[in-house]
């Protein structure tokens, strides 16, 4: 299968290239060429364990990797996984569910696709005998799995950047105390948003991309992107036939990556009727969905500080099907958004979504209310999933964190801060970290003198 831009100007790519590229050389995101019609196989793969449904998913686009390799990359990506379904879903009552997608070496549902990211950049480093030099942006999540992904991995370098005292204290310390020396952690002064503007435009510099080998691990990568359908698949599976017909996933969202993924599964003919897009009070994306208004605003730290976002990358992938998969007017819309930071979209098909909007009062509640309720513990994230479900839908809540990342705001929503022994020992250990400007020269004059 070969990978196209969204704004149809770079070379079409083989899926283990497109990986290994990242982001498009003319800026956009790589996209299959055509999607796989999965409608009369999708019920066929009820009864797969996770590693075996990934494959069987994953293979469908991953042409260019032998079966029994990709298979064995699987295999070992959801091994250190601390449950024995690798991602649970949890009947609160008979129209709640929850998805927890917590259970990988980081406690976030990074870990999914970061995992199989990381062991796809070992085989490819193997069979090319090239090294790679990874770089991504983090609010938290991100940067922490795919550390824990690449990490001590042979002819691999990480560099993450994370907006300095804007993520969480333990979030931090999963970055910085590895003690790993392919590790980089860059705390850069400025937000998210200028973290990852910085790293696009370095990765729109082809000839410092080839000449550093860089790869990009954020949810511009396609293969993040895909192997994070594979849950929606196995949660959708699982689901009492009845439910599905009235199912909504309700997804806590920041770049947007998490959401599409679902949606471009329902794409391939899996007929999951609908989403909703819970934001943080860094409400862009309600807003969009809600009006069809595109307006960017000042970024606000929040409880939930891994959706503190407001330019979410992924929305191009989405907006190229909205626009009849015109890259030309991709191209336009997007330089229209950069350039004015405001976008009013007339003909935009909103029917698959519903959105939801939570401000920081509100999550501390809803983490009390969820608990009184159903006697059950959610992270700052997906308490933003539990604002308003609605009434007449199954809801498909997807648990994004473990609660024990964020044990201030549990400690303030239920008097009681829970503990994962993961977690504690990093107490003990040195933070190592490099303080930098968000300045795209400051980021690549760093890469340049570490990468391997
Ligand atoms: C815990 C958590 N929830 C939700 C999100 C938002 O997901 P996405 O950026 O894919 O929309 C993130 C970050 O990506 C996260 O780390
Ligand atoms: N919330 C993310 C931000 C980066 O998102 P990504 O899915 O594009 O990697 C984080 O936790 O870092």
């Amino acid at each position: 299968m070969r990978f196209i831009s969204t704004r149809g100007l770079a070379e079409p790519l083989g899926f283990s290239d497109a990986v290994a590229t990242g982001l498009a050389p003319d800026g956009g995101l790589f996209l299959p060429e055509t999607l796989p019609d999965l409608s009369a196989q999708w019920a066929q793969w009820a009864g797969l364990g996770y590693a075996e449904l990934c494959y069987e998913f994953i293979k469908l686009f991953a042409t260019d990797i032998s079966p029994d390799t990709l298979r064995e990359i699987v295999r070992k990506s959801y091994q250190h996984f601390d449950h024995a379904q690798t991602a649970p879903l949890v009947a609160l009552d008979s129209s709640t569910y929850v998805l927890e997608l917590f259970h990988g070496p980081t406690l976030a549902f990074k870990d999914f696709a970061m995992q199989l990211l990381g062991n796809l950049y070992e085989h490819q480093c193997a069979q090319r005998g090239e090294s790679i030099n990874v770089l991504g942006a983090t609010s938290g999540d991100t940067g922490a799995a795919a550390i824990h992904a690449l990490l001590g991995k042979p002819g691999t370098a990480i560099f993450i950047l994370y907006p300095d005292g804007r993520v969480s204290p333990l979030q931090e310390r999963q970055m910085t105390c590895t003690g790993a020396d392919n590790v980089f952690a860059l705390a850069i002064d400025g937000s998210f948003d200028d973290a990852q503007a910085a790293l696009k435009t370095i990765f729109g510099d082809t000839a410092f991309r080839l000449k550093n080998r860089l790869s990009a691990v954020n949810s511009i990568n396609l293969a993040r992107v895909l192997a994070q359908c594979v849950y929606y698949l196995y949660a959708w599976l699982q689901l009492p036939s009845e439910a599905r017909e009235r199912a909504e996933f309700v997804v806590p969202t920041g770049n947007f990556g998490n959401v599409l993924a679902g949606w471009l599964l329902r794409r391939m003919g899996v007929p999951i009727p609908g989403f909703k897009v819970a934001t943080n009070q860094n409400d862009i994306l309600y807003r969009l969905f809600t009006t069809g208004e595109y307006r960017v605003a000042e970024v606000q730290p929040s409880l939930a500080p891994s959706m503190d976002i407001q330019v979410a990358s992924n929305f191009e992938r989405f907006l190229y099907y909205q626009l009849g998969s015109d890259a030309a007017k991709v191209r336009e819309v997007m330089a229209a958004c950069a350039k004015d930071g405001v976008y009013r979209f007339e003909d935009f098909d909103r029917s698959a979504f519903s959105a939801s909007r939570c401000t920081d009062a509100e999550i501390p509640e809803i983490i009390a209310r969820v608990r009184r309720r159903y006697g059950y513990l959610v992270d700052p994230h997906t308490a933003c999933a539990f604002k308003e479900l609605s009434p007449e839908k199954v809801s498909v809540v997807l648990a994004t964190a473990s609660p024990t990342k964020f044990p201030e705001t549990i400690g303030e929503a239920i008097g009681a801060e829970p503990k994962h022994p993961r977690l504690e020992v990093l107490g003990k250990l040195p933070i190592v970290k490099h303080r930098l400007p968000a300045s795209v020269k400051a980021i690549t004059d760093f890469v340049e003198a570490h990468a391997v």
